[in-house]
């Protein structure tokens, strides 16, 4: 086993994952630097959600390695897993699975709170990442007065509240309108590069890959070719293109 350079935060080598029969990943290697919005994309069923579970430490590869900032997670037991994803990674689902009860506040701020932060120091940040996200005025709501583009903001609030190292976003705009996906994406990345947040990005759309730093392609589980970096937006065009307030 080799360590990786400083400057990846996460390397995987020879990735192998089955799901019973169905070969989901053959073979893949990639590294992923510090700050970056890293996109996999790939049609449905190529093996991006897979993927995205191994490198979170949410799956245990069948073979193969992954590094995190120079540690092994392949080889880390699950509790040590959990901790790990709950301390220095945050996740964002096609749907936002928000807690109909709580309010929008109340779900950004519940990494906060299981981590032991205070009532009114969790609701502070979560508040501040609601207004940054453009939901500021949604804070009292429950998730059942938000629109679907609204709730999806909420569930990005809650996977920044924390401040991750990497933030794991598996196809976080494939629910919503052309227009609104955008909108959001934008948000997401400018919101991850001002905090120096690393993203990982599944998507099937090439027009989402397009906003990210550099994109690896997945087939049949395994790697299908390269898109050349700055491919993606610039800083300053995803920062002009939203009003966030960083
Ligand atoms: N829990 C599971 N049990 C059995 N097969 C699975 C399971 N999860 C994924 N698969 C299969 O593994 C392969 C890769 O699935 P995966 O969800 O990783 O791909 P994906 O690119 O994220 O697709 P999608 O966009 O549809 O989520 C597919 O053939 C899928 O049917």
């Amino acid at each position: 086993m080799v360590a990786p350079p400083d400057n990846d935060v996460l390397r995987a080598h020879g990735l192998h994952h089955t799901h019973g029969a169905t070969v989901a990943l053959a073979d893949v290697s990639l590294d992923v630097r510090e700050g970056e919005i890293f996109a996999v994309s790939g049609p449905r069923g190529s093996g991006k959600t897979t993927l995205l579970k191994c490198l979170s430490g949410q799956l245990v590869p069948t073979e193969g390695e992954i590094w995190f900032n120079g540690s092994p997670v392949h080889t880390l037991s699950s509790p040590s897993r959990e901790r790990l994803r709950l301390d220095r990674f945050g996740w964002i689902d096609t749907e936002p699975h928000l807690v109909p009860e709580l309010s929008a506040w109340e779900n950004a701020a519940l990494p906060l709170l299981l981590r032991g932060a205070g009532h009114r120091a969790a609701k502070y940040t979560a508040i501040e990442w609601l207004e940054r996200l453009d939901v500021g005025m949604c804070a009292r709501r429950r998730p059942g007065r938000l629109d679907q583009s609204q709730r999806q903001r909420v569930a990005i609030a809650r996977a920044l509240v924390t401040t991750p190292q990497v933030l794991f976003a598996d196809e976080p705009t494939a629910p919503l309108h052309s227009a609104d996906g955008t909108q959001v994406l934008r948000t997401l990345t400018t919101a991850a590069r001002s905090h120096h947040i690393t993203v990982v990005l599944a998507t099937y759309d090439p027009k989402v890959a397009a906003l990210a730093d550099r994109t690896i392609a997945l087939l049949d589980g395994r790697r299908s070719g390269a898109v050349p970096e700055t491919a993606g937006a610039s800083d300053e065009e995803s920062r002009a293109a939203c009003s966030l307030s960083v």
